[in-house]
Formats: C-alpha cells, sequence, structure tokens
C-alpha cells in the first residue's frame, strides 16, 4: 500500500496519535522535521500553525496538506510520526511502500537561514536549555528589539516552543541575525556537535546537494529489508539497542558504548588513521547498525559534525565494472548534485572533515583488502577497488571518515594498521532479544508467549543474541509456539522454521499439514538452491532477471518472501535480485547439496575440508569446480578462496550437518531416496570425526612434567558447531574420544553463547576432566547456562571479561556444587555484585574440596567480603581467594582477617586496589600472628601512606604491597 493511502485511511488514528496527549509537542516536532526536510513550505507551516485554533484542528490542517502534496511527502511525513511518537503510540501505523525520487524544491535562502531551516529539529532541542543566553546574544547584535525578546519568553510556551518561536524570528530578521544564533550555539561549551565555522559560508549549491543526498539516504534507510518481501516495517519501529565493544571491553562492561561512539574519540588506537571498522558475525546486526545510523544522519539526529554521508554497500560495488574516479563513484552510486558538480565536488575535497562514508559489508567485497596500489588523485579513474581501498586509507581524500563493516575473520593486519579503532558487535543482550520480540509482537500476550517460550529453550535463546535469528523466531512464532516439545534446538532448525513459514503462507493450511511441505515446494527449493549455491561459488549475491532464469526461479518465488529485490543507490534502472539475508542463501545452497540428484559425490567431504583451503589452495580449486555443467570453471575453480568466502562454505557446512542429521532424514526422505540420503549423512559424520582427529592430532606434545594444553585452532569451533547440529550423542562421544588434554584453552575466539551450546553438547563426552579457559569471550549469563551440561567435565573454570552477572553465578554455582570434580574459578572483570557472594558462602560451605575463587574487578563491597567470610569459616579446603579491584576496604579485611586468623588451608588472598586503609591491615596483621599457612596477602594500591607500607612491611614481610 502507498504511503498516500496509509494517511488517508488512517487519518483518525493518526489525529489520535498526535492530539490525544493534549500538547502540540508532537505536531510540532512532525512539523520541524518536515521543514527541515522541505517538505513543508513556510507558507504551509502559516496555515498549520495558526494560533488560538484547535489543537486538532492544526493536525487536520497538516494531513490535508500532506495528502495533497505527494507520496514522497507522505513518506516522510509517516516515518516523522513514527519519529516523534513515543514508543507504541504509532504501533499500529504502517506504510507499505517508500519512493526515492526525489523532488528538488526552489532554493531562496541565504546560507545561515537554510541551516536553520534544515536543523530545525536539532536546534528546537539545543535551544531549550539556553534560551535567554540567545535572546541576550540576538539583543545584543541589535537584531532583537525587547519586544521579540518578551513575544519569544511568553510564559504560555513551553521551553520547546520558545526555541520554535525564537527561530521563526529570526526569519524575519535576514542572515546575519541566523549566523549570530549559529555561533551562539557553537560558542557553547556544552554544545556539543554544532555547526562548525565552515557551515557559515557553506556555498548554495552544496547545500542544495546535501538536501538531495539526505533525502535520498533518508528514503534508502527508513524500511528494513528483512521485513520488505512480505510486509513492511519501519527501522524506527524495530530497531534495538545492540551490544557494542571495544577490543579490550573492559571499559564497555561497565560503560557499555552507543551507536555514536562509533565515531566518537572513544578507544581509538591510530589518530592518524580516519576508518573505524565495526565487525560481528553474519546476522549479528552491522548492516542495520549502519541503516540506523544512516537514518538518524538524514533525520538530523546523529552524526551532525558531517554535512554530507555517503553510503555505499561491498555487495553493490562488487557489481561495477567500470573504472570511475571518486567524483564519479560518489555522484553515480549515491547522488547527483543537478547543478554545478565541479563546484560541489571541489567543496567536498576541500571540507575532507565535514563528510562521512560507510562501506558495508567489507567481507562481501570480491577482492582481499590490499594497499599495494596507490592512488591520489581524485580525478584518476582507476577500478572501484583500488578507489575503495585508498578512500580507506586515505591516501585519497584523507580526512574523511570511514565507517566500514565486516566480519572478523576477514580483517588481516593490512587493513588493520589503517583503521583508527575496532569496534566489535555482539548482538543484542537478553534485554535486547525481549525488547525486539515486544517491538515485534503488536499483541502483549503473543510477545509474552514467544519470550517465555525463549526462557524455556536456552539453545533457542542463546540462539537468538543473533539479530538475524531472533528476527526468524519472532517471525515464525506460530510454528514455534505450537511445536511444544520438539522446540528448535540448533540452527538449522530456525532456518527450516523460516522455510516451512514462508511456505505455509503460500498454500492452503490443510495440504502442509506434517512432513510432506518439503516435498510439495521441491522444485522451488531446487531452483533457489542452484541460484544460491552457484552465487556462493562465484562470490555473488545479488542476481539478474537471467540469472533467475537460467535457474528456473519464476516470479511466483518473489511474493513467498526469500528473494527481495535489491536497493540501488545509482541509477541503472536494472532490476536486481538478492536473498534475504546471506545466510538464508547459504542455508538454500545447503539444501541443494543435500537433495539435488546433479551433486557431485565429492562436494561434501570437499565442503568440509574448506579449512585447509588456505593452506593447498587445492580443495578450494576442486570445489569450486564440483558444480556440475557450469560455464564459470575456468573462471572460478582456480582461486583461493577469500577468508569471507571461507566462512560463507563453512556455515553451508553447518547447515549441511543439520539437514543430514538423523532427526531430519525423516523429512528428507520424501524428497530423497533413502540410499542418497543415508549415504550423505555417512559421508558428514565421517568427516566430521576425521577432521576432529586431525585438529585433536595437531596439538603439540606438553613438555615432560607440563600439563597437556591445546589452544583452540582455527576451525575447532565451527567443527563442534557441526557435532552440534547433528544431534548425535554417538557421533560427539566418537569425535571427542581421542581428545587427550589437561586444559583446553578458547580466549578470544568469539564465543557467545551458542558456542557454549556446541562446546557442552561436546565436551560431556570427554574421558577426563579438563581445565576449560574461556577468558575474554562474550559467554553472558545464557551462555553460563549453556555450559551447565559439561560441568562436571570440567575441574577448573576460567570466564574472566565475559560479562556475567549474579544471576549467571547463581546458575553456575548451583551446579557447580553437585560437580565433583570442580574445584577452580576464575571471574576477574564481570559484573557480579555483593549478591553473587551468597552464592560462593554455600560453595564453600558445602564444598570441603574447593581450591580456589577469583573475583578480580568486580563490584564487591565489605558486605561481600562478610558474606565470603562466612563461608570461609566453614571450610577447610579454600587455598586462594582473589578480590583484586572491588570495594571491599577495611571491614571487608577485618571480615577476613577474623578467618585467616584459624585458617589451615589459605595460602594467598589478593586484596590489591580495595581501598583498604590502616585499620584493615591492622586486623590482617594481627591475625596473621595466629597463622603459618599463609604465604602472601596482597595489598598493591590501597589507602596507606609510603610511611605505612614502609612501616607495615617491616610488621610481616607475608603482606605484599
Ligand atoms: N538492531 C537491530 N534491531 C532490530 N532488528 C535487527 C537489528 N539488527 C539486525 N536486525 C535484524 O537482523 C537481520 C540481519 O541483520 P543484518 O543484515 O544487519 O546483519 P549483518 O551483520 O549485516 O549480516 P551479514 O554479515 O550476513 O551481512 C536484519 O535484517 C533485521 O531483521
Amino acid at each position: 500500500m502507498f504511503a498516500q493511502d496509509l494517511v488517508l485511511r488512517q487519518r483518525t488514528e493518526i489525529l489520535h496519535a498526535l492530539c490525544s496527549s493534549g500538547s502540540p509537542e508532537h505536531l510540532e516536532r512532525v512539523v520541524d522535521i518536515l521543514l527541515a526536510h522541505r517538505e513543508l513550505l513556510w507558507e504551509d507551516y502559516h496555515n498549520i500553525q495558526v494560533p488560538g485554533r484547535a489543537l486538532y484542528a492544526n493536525a487536520r490542517q497538516l494531513l490535508d496538506l500532506v495528502y495533497s502534496k505527494s507520496e514522497d511527502t507522505c513518506v516522510l511525513f509517516l516515518s516523522a510520526l513514527k519519529q516523534v511518537l513515543p514508543e507504541g503510540q504509532g504501533a499500529g501505523l504502517s506504510i507499505s511502500s517508500c519512493s526515492s525520487s526525489l523532488k528538488q524544491k526552489e532554493e531562496t535562502q541565504s546560507a545561515c537561514a537554510e541551516t536553520l531551516l534544515t536543523r530545525r529539529p536539532s536546534l528546537v532541542s539545543k535551544l531549550q536549555g539556553c534560551i535567554d543566553g540567545a535572546l541576550e546574544a540576538l539583543a545584543a547584535s541589535g537584531h532583537f528589539s525587547p519586544a521579540d525578546c518578551d513575544e519569544v519568553k511568553l510564559p504560555i510556551h513551553t521551553p520547546s516552543q520558545q526555541a520554535r518561536r525564537l527561530l521563526d524570528r529570526i526569519r524575519s530578521k535576514g542572515d546575519s541575525a541566523a549566523s549570530v544564533i549559529l555561533r551562539y550555539i557553537q560558542q557553547r561549551p556544552e554544545s556539543g556537535s554544532t555547526p562548525s565555522q565552515d557551515e557559515l559560508s557553506l556555498p548554495k549549491e552544496f547545500l542544495k546537494y546535501q538536501r538531495k543526498l539526505s533525502s535520498s539516504v533518508s528514503a534508502q534507510s527508513c524500511i528494513l529489508s528483512t521485513y520488505g518481501g512480505t510486509s513492511h516495517l519501519f527501522l524506527h519501529d524495530i530497531y534495538t539497542e545492540v551490544q557494542l565493544e571495544l577490543p579490550n571491553n573492559s571499559a564497555a562492561v561497565h560503560n557499555p558504548l552507543g551507536l555514536e561512539d562509533v565515531v566518537s574519540p572513544v578507544g581509538a588506537v591510530n589518530e592518524d588513521a580516519d576508518a573505524v571498522l565495526v565487525s560481528g558475525e553474519a546476522g549479528c546486526g552491522k548492516s542495520t547498525l549502519l541503516q540506523r545510523l544512516h537514518w538518524l544522519w538524514a533525520q538530523g539526529a546523529a552524526l551532525q559534525d558531517f554535512r554530507l554521508l555517503f553510503p555505499f554497500s561491498c555487495r553493490r560495488l562488487n557489481s561495477e565494472q567500470r573504472e570511475l574516479s571518486v567524483q564519479e563513484l560518489l555522484f553515480q552510486h549515491c547522488c547527483w548534485p543537478d547543478r554545478e558538480q565541479e563546484e560541489v565536488f571541489k567543496f567536498i575535497l576541500d571540507h575532507p572533515h565535514l563528510v562521512i562514508f560507510t562501506f558495508d559489508g567489507l567481507d562481501e567485497f570480491k577482492q582481499s583488502f590490499s594497499d599495494e596500489h596507490r592512488l591520489c588523485c581524485p580525478t584518476q579513474r582507476a577500478p572501484v577497488h583500488v578507489l575503495m581501498f585508498n578512500l580507506i586509507q586515505g591516501s585519497l581524500m584523507k580526512g574523511v571518515r570511514k565507517v566500514l563493516t565486516s566480519r572478523p575473520e576477514v580483517v588481516g593486519p593490512c587493513l588493520r594498521k589503517h583503521l583508527r579503532k575496532e569496534i566489535f558487535l555482539r548482538g543484542f543482550s537478553p534485554a535486547g532479544i525481549e525488547c525486539f520480540v515486544r517491538k515485534h509482537h503488536g499483541d502483549l500476550t503473543e510477545a509474552d508467549m514467544v519470550i517465555e517460550s525463549l526462557q524455556a529453550n536456552g539453545a533457542l535463546l542463546g540462539l537468538c543474541h543473533s539479530p538475524v535469528l531472533c528476527w526468524i523466531v519472532s517471525q515464525c512464532h506460530k510454528e514455534l509456539l505450537g511445536c511444544g516439545e520438539g522446540s528448535p534446538q540448533t540452527l538449522t532448525d530456525v532456518y527450516l522454521m523460516i522455510l516451512q513459514h514462508f511456505f505455509l503462507h503460500q498454500s492452503s493450511p490443510k495440504t502442509n499439514i506434517g512432513l510432506g511441505w518439503l516435498q510439495e515446494h521441491l522444485q522451488t527449493v531446487l531452483h533457489l538452491g542452484q541460484l544460491a549455491f552457484e552465487g556462493i561459488q562465484k562470490t555473488c549475491y545479488i542476481f539478474s532477471g537471467a540469472d533467475l532464469e537460467t535457474c528456473g526461479v519464476t516470479e511466483d518465488v518473489f511474493s513467498m518472501g526469500f528473494l527481495i529485490q535489491s536497493k540501488d543507490m545509482s541509477l541503472t534502472g536494472r532490476k536486481r535480485y538478492e536473498f534475504l539475508h546471506l545466510t538464508i542463501q547459504c542455508f538454500f545452497a545447503a539444501l541443494y547439496i543435500v537433495l539435488s540428484s546433479n551433486i557431485d559425490r565429492s562436494v561434501i567431504p570437499k565442503l568440509f575440508e574448506v579449512q585447509d583451503m588456505k593452506n593447498t589452495g587445492q580443495s578450494s580449486a576442486c570445489f569450486r569446480a564440483c558444480l556440475h555443467s557450469t560455464d564459470q570453471h575456468e573462471e572460478v575453480s582456480g582461486k583461493e578462496p577469500t577468508p569471507a568466502e571461507r566462512q560463507n562454505l563453512q556455515i553451508m557446512a553447518t547447515f549441511v550437518s543439520g539437514l543430514l542429521s538423523r532427526r531430519h532424514q525423516r523429512m528428507l526422505l520424501h524428497c530423497c531416496s533413502s540410499g542418497v540420503v543415508e549415504r550423505r549423512g555417512r559421508q558428514v559424520a565421517r568427516y566430521l570425526s576425521k577432521r576432529m582427529q586431525k585438529h585433536f592430532r595437531s596439538i603439540p606434545q606438553p613438555v615432560h612434567g607440563d600439563k597437556k594444553s591445546m589452544h583452540a585452532m582455527p576451525g575447532f569451533l565451527w567443527l563442534i558447531k557441526c557435532i552440534y547440529e547433528m544431534q548425535e550423542s554417538r557421533i560427539a562421544k566418537d569425535a571427542m574420544s581421542k581428545l587427550e588434554v589437561d586444559h583446553l584453552k578458547l580466549t578470544y575466539c568469539n564465543i557467545g553463547p551458542v558456542e557454549c551450546t556446541a562446546l557442552a553438547y561436546v565436551l560431556q563426552h570427554l574421558k577426563n576432566p579438563i581445565g576449560l579457559q574461556l577468558d575474554n569471550n562474550s559467554v553472558g549469563d545464557v551462555g553460563v547456562e549453556q555450559l551447565l551440561p559439561c560441568m562436571h567435565m570440567c575441574n577448573s573454570l576460567y570466564l574472566r571479561n565475559n560479562n556475567i552477572t549474579d544471576e549467571g553465578i547463581r546458575k553456575l554455582i548451583t551446579k557447580g556444587i553437585q560437580c565433583k570434580n570442580f574445584r577452580k574459578i576464575a571471574l576477574f572483570n564481570n559484573n557480579l555484585t555483593d549478591a553473587c557472594t551468597e552464592h560462593f558462602c554455600q560453595l564453600l560451605k558445602i564444598r570441603q574440596d574447593f581450591l580456589s575463587i577469583r573475583l578480580g574487578n568486580n563490584n564487591i563491597t565489605s558486605e561481600g567480603a562478610k558474606k565470603l567470610a562466612e563461608g570461609l569459616k566453614s571450610n577447610s579446603s579454600l587455598q586462594s581467594l582473589g578480590l583484586v579491584g572491588n570495594g571491599v576496604g577495611s571491614a571487608g579485611a577485618c571480615a577476613l582477617s577474623n578467618i585467616i586468623r584459624n585458617s589451615t588451608s589459605l595460602e594467598e588472598l589478593w586484596l590489591s586496589e580495595n581501598c583498604i586503609t590502616r585499620t584493615g591491615v591492622e586486623s590482617l596483621i594481627q591475625a596473621l600472628k595466629h597463622n603459618c599457612h599463609v604465604k602472601a596477602v596482597w595489598l598493591k594500591t590501597n589507602d596507606l601512606s609510603l610511611e605505612e607500607i614502609e612501616e607495615m612491611k617491616l610488621r610481616d614481610s607475608r603482606l605484599i604491597f
């Protein structure tokens, strides 16, 4: 449905949403946005805001005007409405399409007055807190009379209305009054991202171009593409905060990063570089985060230091065959200036700090990043990859800020040295999952039921940290709620659910009951599968009509929702298509491998050799050549896969494992002979086992006397995820039977809840218990819960820096108490408070063989220390207690002293950085007099003077300052 229709049909609801509070604020904010985008003219504004007229009448006038203007105006109006209305209030309002055709409005304003208009929404909010100062500045410069000031300050106006009246009055005072107010805001210390000096003299053509680009970016970013196939949804309605972290996420744990921190100075490691990288796994929300930034910029709500934002999609840049200059790249791929191109471009070149580029999906780019081919001249033509790499490293257009997104594997040292900073995107937090589900479901009861069913299924909840999976699960809530015991456990289960969901929506419910639905749609699956499979082989994610035709994909497939029309900011006019999401393309490719009779026997083994490809290059060539009857043989077969391609192949292999698992074989038998299905299933099981054995053999032998320790090699996590997809304990047992290590180290491996599920699934089959070291990952409370099934195989568990809270500890310790092998735990730098010490107290009371508890860098106070002391009182085994960097203070130290006095096991107590004063240390000294077991008490960086330290050192050498 078109936006104009929606404005008409929803007139009553819109009027209610705008006016029911009785305040004109919503209406005025919508008008601000429309004015800023020049969708309303100044006369329109006066026709709407008639003083003394009823609010409803003003709102009706606005609706009439918007409706009578154009589809574009209605699109912007609806999106402004969504932006302005409080959460939930605009839930029922929707939009069906968003046209990106742009109009050029008559340009009459001079530069500063123009800035006041285009920045009206943000200026209204900035001026609210400083109306008096602004009026003083205008009065001092002679632009405002006392009567003007009184008029603005009328007590009936709210602060935001005063700000609007002030801006309205400045309009009639001319450009120099406008420049006074811009300068005033700029000079305020707290003004943040205010207009710079340059803005005061921005050329007219540049401003026009800026407006055109902004409207274009706004139209491109307002709707979320995953909802494009079957329904339309405003990004603003569904966008949910995601977790952003700096590489050393200790700062983020205590101080989460916000969206604007992507370009803020926080975490910058190389001030000379201009490129920021946002990295994260497939489907974790990188493109959506950029889309949100684009949208906020176009609305004047973020990144306002940048006057121009050029959004690029690497996926789309792949199809650019021509050599281009930078100017052509910007204007042809993003937005074309209607006049004075040279002048506009020159201005851009002269003011790089006003410009930001975004490059989405660096991993999808066909060429790997390289800085070998240098290019400095912005008018020189070059292949697009050369241009892009030179822009990123700053040899072209130095000073332009760049935001890149990519999957992590793809970022090599060559790119890394050009990065200002890297930010990890970790998908949704548990609260984010709930928030997303609530936004997705208008119906409260339905949302509650979905949340409840997720909470009852830890594996699925873990998967939902990935926004794309959270979207699938929400989309398929009916299937989810109806499946009872058999609710999805694996990635494959979730993708099968969305497949079934789209198919069921397509046909009559009766015909699809049972396992026959796949058979019914087999031809469609195979056609889409072939398209996906061939695409993956050629690094092709965008398809032409001809590609579709070659694979037999017909028009009726579009309405199902798997394929969407590709967004394109360039104006080629040709229709292109892409899968709803890259992971869906991988899933169809996997279905093709599993179901097609044209697939060569060697494809599955080759797929599982993907990890070796980078070493030999040979397997990849074979894999590429496996495709039956392809013309691209020669073109593609000799080339080594890029890290991103390798990752896609890994995702496909994961799906192939899941599809060929015994639990899904029955469904496949409706489409394939049992011989084929079983043979392929056996092949997968054999290869998984073989790969795992090979992996274990590569672990170096320990030096004599040392424990045998294994640091996970690349591919280990992928292999265990494949094993988990198979859901056959026999395979997990077989794979683990040969692992003989004492310590398994998986630090800095991007381990989240999903990986924890798979780890626990395989580790529970170990022959002997191990130390499991998972420091510096994103395990979180959900991940902790997923690890519980393998706790009995862990003699020590290291979970430093993993975003774990007291709730996670509650579950962990409740289980840990029952696991007799479990004796050591390290939880440095998590989000723990005194509440967790209650559980440790229990553990200490019950387990007289527990050896070490490390709780450094958390938020434990004297109360927590007292609880630990209570537990220690009846414990005779603990040797080491670490509380560095908490806040136990002297009261905490005194409580622990009471324990030290009688302890026969404690050897080391870590109390550095704990605000302990002389009183606390004195009490420790007294306790140590009665104890000869304790070897060291660490007390560095506490509240002690140098003299006190010198004196106390002499009193007991076991105190370490
Ligand atoms: N912050 C968010 N709020 C709401 N939904 C989101 C958010 N992030 C992602 N999604 C949902 O997840 C889908 C996939 O996200 P997105 O395409 O941004 O992931 P990605 O990391 O770019 O994936 P890939 O690396 O495969 O390109 C989106 O289409 C959307 O439905």
